[in-house]
């Protein structure tokens, strides 16, 4: 998964600058940061209702469009995808430290 994430970050990075006419990448990213925001806010609607229909097939090619487009806007952005993964590391470290103080001492 990490490994998926990180191969499609380097290719968008790559292909933000490319001919924007045979690349998807750099039409959206020359279209600016308000329409790339857009798509990605269309796609989560997208994969809540696939969710709502119990459509497993349409969630699984939304969610794929939502990943993808996150990771445009955060190209966009220039924040890595390593910044947001660390970020969910530390927050399961931090709730792993919760559950094991509320667990009952022998
Ligand atoms: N993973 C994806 C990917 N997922 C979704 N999409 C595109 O995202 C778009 C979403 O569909 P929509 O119908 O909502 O959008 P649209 O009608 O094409 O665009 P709008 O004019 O409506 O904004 C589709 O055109 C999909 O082709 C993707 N386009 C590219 N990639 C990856 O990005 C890499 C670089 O792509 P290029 O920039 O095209 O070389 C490729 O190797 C792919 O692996």
């Amino acid at each position: 998964m990490r490994a998926t994430l990180h191969q499609l970050e380097q290719t968008i990075k790559a292909r933000r600058t490319a001919d924007p006419s045979t690349s998807y990448v750099a039409k959206l990213t020359a279209r600016g940061r308000a329409k790339i925001a857009q798509k990605l806010g269309e796609e989560a609607v997208e994969s809540v209702i696939a969710a709502m229909q119990d459509d497993r097939e349409g969630l699984t090619g939304e969610a794929a469009d939502l990943l993808f487009h996150l990771l445009v806007l955060l190209a966009d952005i220039d924040l890595p995808l390593d910044a947001v993964l660390n970020e969910l590391d530390r927050r399961e470290g931090v709730s792993g430290l919760v559950e094991k103080a509320s667990r009952p001492k022998d």
